[in-house]
């Protein structure tokens, strides 16, 4: 018996962030992150506010939930958090997954190595800029990413950093001329994950979505890199599971 802490099961939607984006998916959100993000969208998974959600679930009964909502409509499925690398035991979610023919996607923030890193079909690490509070363990990174020069042939790794000012685009700067051969791609952040007011944020992601396509403009040293909002955010605001 090997359970795993589930925050939320929930789609079929679409993959609104980083190198799948637009991929329709199934979601497997896992409660506990060792960050706690300034700005984190999602931190019912870590504060305590979710707590009562929170169901210590089977590799089966993830499986079995995933196919109750998605029925046969679905054939990506990705995982996130919290942090879901600080579980030991995502193996067998993974293999029962891989089995049934679903891709899997995983998003971390490269705190933390797990040897299931190898087998994830399309892993996105997402390191922390300042704006954030948390601060990057470089010797981990670093680790991080030769260890997945091991991975299997056809798996994609690539790097997604959250912009919201100056201080966090230069941060993502360094981070990109440090691993110049993974994808990159820059994120617009989301300064007010609670605000229901959808027509409001929108406009302003918007203009944040231009500010940053214009900053990677200028710029003479990014130069593969893509600039992405945070698509679900602009379409649903700020609702959760989707
Ligand atoms: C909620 S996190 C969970 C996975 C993992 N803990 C991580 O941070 O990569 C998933 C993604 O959402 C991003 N994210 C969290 N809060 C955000 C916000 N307010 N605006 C934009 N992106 C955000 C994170 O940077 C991360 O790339
Ligand atoms: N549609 C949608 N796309 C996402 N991409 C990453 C998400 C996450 O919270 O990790 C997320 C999410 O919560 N919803
Ligand atoms: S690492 Fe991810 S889940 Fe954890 S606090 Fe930061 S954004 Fe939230
Ligand atoms: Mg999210």
């Amino acid at each position: 018996m090997s359970r795993i802490p589930v925050m939320e099961i929930f789609g079929p939607t679409i993959q609104g962030e980083g190198m799948v984006i637009g991929q329709k998916t199934m979601f497997v959100r896992t409660a506990g992150c060792d960050y706690s993000c300034a700005w984190c969208d999602s931190a019912f998974t870590w504060d305590g506010t979710g707590k009562q959600d929170i169901i210590q679930m089977e590799a089966e009964e993830i499986w079995e939930e995933l196919k109750r909502l998605g029925g046969s409509g679905f054939s990506f499925v990705t995982i996130s958090g919290g942090n879901p690398a600080l579980l030991k035991n995502l193996s067998g979610l993974i293999d029962l997954l891989q089995k049934n023919n679903i891709k899997v996607c995983l998003e971390t923030q490269g705190s933390k190595w797990q040897d299931w890193f190898l087998r994830i079909n399309e892993l996105t690490i997402s390191p922390k800029p300042p704006s954030s509070k948390m601060k990057t363990d470089f010797v981990m990174l670093d680790s991080i990413l030769e260890k997945l020069k091991n991975r299997e042939p056809d798996n994609s790794v690539s790097m997604k950093i959250v912009v919201f000012d100056d201080d966090d685009f230069q941060y993502a700067k360094k981070v990109y001329l440090r691993y110049p051969n993974t994808p990159f791609f820059l994120q617009v952040g989301n300064d007010d994950s609670k605000t229901n007011n959808d027509q409001e944020l929108i406009g302003r992601l918007l203009n944040k979505y231009e500010w940053l396509i214009e900053k990677v403009m200028a710029d003479n040293e990014l130069t593969n890199i893509k600039v992405l909002p945070q698509l679900h955010t602009y379409i649903w605001g700020n609702k959760r599971g989707v």
